[in-house]
């Protein structure tokens, strides 16, 4: 897992690899400003494509200062630069990097404080005004430059963090910032990038590789990380040859009723194909055609003889469409305790029962997306506050707290949250969660810690539907479409 880390940190790693590599700070701007260059050109490859680069007077001002000379050795020959002289204050590679760019054919023009700002003619805006040293919310002339940029409605590509965004996770509604369409930023992706209130200031992000000291960014004391191919492929088991059904566990799932058996089904279908060794459903009786003829692999109990055959089964899903038949969740927290993930409607049931929340097995995984998660656990203005929400609650009940989104977060006990990168909007389809709770039962039923359960659950959930985007270009993706994929993602591993 990679460490998400501070804008503070990041200064830190940047003093450490300017001291230690050893490097010069200006050629660290320099190896940052190539790399930026570098992903830019793949952007935009055509070189008479004509790009403004906006400049502070901070070091994100000189990595634009920087990226224009670079643009324009690279023979993209319509760049222009606007320096906003707001304040007295310059760095010293800021400084050097204009001495550099004056040596050079591009045309800069700055502006002071109440200057008129002439019209954009340009299509592409770089965005260099300010990064990582925001320190409070834009106003007087960087707001109206940063207005004046935005009404232009030109392509935006922001270096290292849209202007005016806070880096660190807390983006308050009310703070203006620029729009970009793509930021490249460096060495790690910024923590707000993970909040859905950042689609307010940039479409997509990117991060480029500047050089900096892995090893010191690793030791940094980190809360969130990031989810990475790697984890995946350390966790997950490979099936041994003399291995059988018994070794993968028995998953049994607890959902459905008569509007809401597809959830049931969808469930007990990405249980089977996540490799548990047997999945039984308990589903109303009315359901078994169904359930039989889509998944004959899967066995079925009935709701009265729940509690005889409790022993049988590794581990426990419960909630998918379960509507009506809720009460069952309650009476199963009286059973002995096993693995379990609580979703969907059994969420409902712990919301209106709160004393229920302190008779979950240790260690349960919850699976609340927004609404349940408040319903859960109060009203949250804002992603920040819910996340640190579910930290508090995994930390203080011993839960795995799966809060999902675009970016999945996942809570776990030791304080730490880990973030799940996998997943795009074409998965924004119903039964989508439905999924993803039978492919952590069975991960569960498999002897995979909670952690690791929802580690690799989210992933690979995700992974499908990015491979069905990418390989199979389909432009939405079906809950089924996703389970029958599963085991070619498990395959790859
Ligand atoms: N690993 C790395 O870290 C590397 C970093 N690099 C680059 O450096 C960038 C960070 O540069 P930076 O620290 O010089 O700050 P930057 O964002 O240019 O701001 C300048 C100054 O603006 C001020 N200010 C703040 N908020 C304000 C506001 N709302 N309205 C008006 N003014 C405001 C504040 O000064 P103050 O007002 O506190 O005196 C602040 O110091 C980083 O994003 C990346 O691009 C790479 O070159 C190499 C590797
Ligand atoms: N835009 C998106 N990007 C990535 N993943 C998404 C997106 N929209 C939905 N998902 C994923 O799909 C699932 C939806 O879960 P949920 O809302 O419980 O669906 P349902 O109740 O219909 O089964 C979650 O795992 C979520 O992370
Ligand atoms: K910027």
């Amino acid at each position: 897992m990679k460490n998400v880390i501070s804008s503070a940190q990041m200064r830190d790693a940047d003093r450490h690899t300017i001291d230690t590599a050893p490097i010069a700070s200006v050629d660290l701007m320099e190896r940052a400003s190539l790399a930026f260059v570098g992903a830019f050109m793949q952007l935009y490859p055509d070189r008479h494509v004509s790009v403004l680069v906006c400049c502070g007077t901070g070091n994100n001002g000189g990595d634009g200062l920087a990226i224009a000379r670079l643009l324009q050795g690279h023979g993209y020959d319509a760049v222009t630069v606007w320096i906003a002289r707001f304040t007295e204050r310059e760095t010293d590679d800021f400084a050097t990097n204009l001495t550099r760019l004056h040596n050079t054919p591009v045309t800069v023009a700055e502006f002071l404080p109440a200057d008129e700002l002439p019209e954009i003619r340009q299509s592409v805006v770089i965005d260099a005004l300010l990064g990582s040293g925001l320190n409070k919310p834009l106003t007087g002339d960087w707001l109206r430059l940063v207005e004046h940029i935005n009404q232009a409605s030109k392509q935006v590509v922001a270096v290292d963090i849209p202007t005016g965004l806070r880096a660190n996770g807390i983006i308050p509604a009310t703070e203006p910032t620029i729009f970009a369409h793509e930021v490249i930023t460096f060495q790690r992706p910024k923590l707000s990038f993970f909040f859905p209130e950042s689609a307010q200031t940039m479409d997509r992000f990117q991060v480029v590789d500047i050089g900096l000291d892995e090893a010191f960014i690793e030791g940094a004391p980190a809360d969130f990380k990031l989810v990475e191919p790697e984890d995946i492929r350390l966790a997950y088991r490979k099936r041994k040859p003399f291995s059988h059904k018994g070794t993968y566990g028995h998953a049994l799932i607890i959902a459905g009723d008569t509007s809401t058996m597809g959830a049931a089904i969808l469930c007990c279908g990405a249980s089977l194909f996540s490799g548990a060794g047997l999945t039984t459903a308990c589903i109303p009786q009315e359901g078994l055609l169904a359930l039989n003829t889509r998944h004959p692999e899967v066995m079925y109990c009935a709701m009265a003889d729940l509690p005889d055959l409790w022993d049988r089964f590794d581990a426990i899903g419960i909630g998918p469409g379960l509507g009506r038949r809720v009460a069952l969740f309650e009476k199963c927290l009286a059973y002995e305790p096993k693995p379990m993930v609580i979703d969907a409607d059994a969420l409902t049931a712990l919301a209106h029962e709160q004393s229920l929340l302190d008779k979950l097995p240790a260690r349960s995984i919850l699976t609340p997306h927004m609404k349940e998660f408040d319903r859960l656990f109060g009203d949250h203005g804002t992603w920040w506050d819910r996340v640190r929400t579910a930290r508090e609650q995994a930390n203080a009940r011993g839960l795995v707290i799966v809060l999902k989104n675009r970016y999945t977060f996942i809570a776990i006990p030791d304080g730490r949250v880990l973030i799940n990168l996998t997943g795009n909007p074409a998965m924004a389809t119903g039964g989508m969660g439905d999924v993803l709770t039978g492919m952590l039962v069975a991960f569960l039923a498999q002897g995979y810690t909670p952690e690791e359960a929802a580690m690799l659950a989210c992933y690979l959930h995700g992974a499908a539907g990015d491979r069905l985007v990418a390989d199979v270009g389909m432009a939405v993706v079906p809950a089924t479409q996703v389970i029958e994929h599963l085991p070619a993602i498990n395959g790859m591993l």
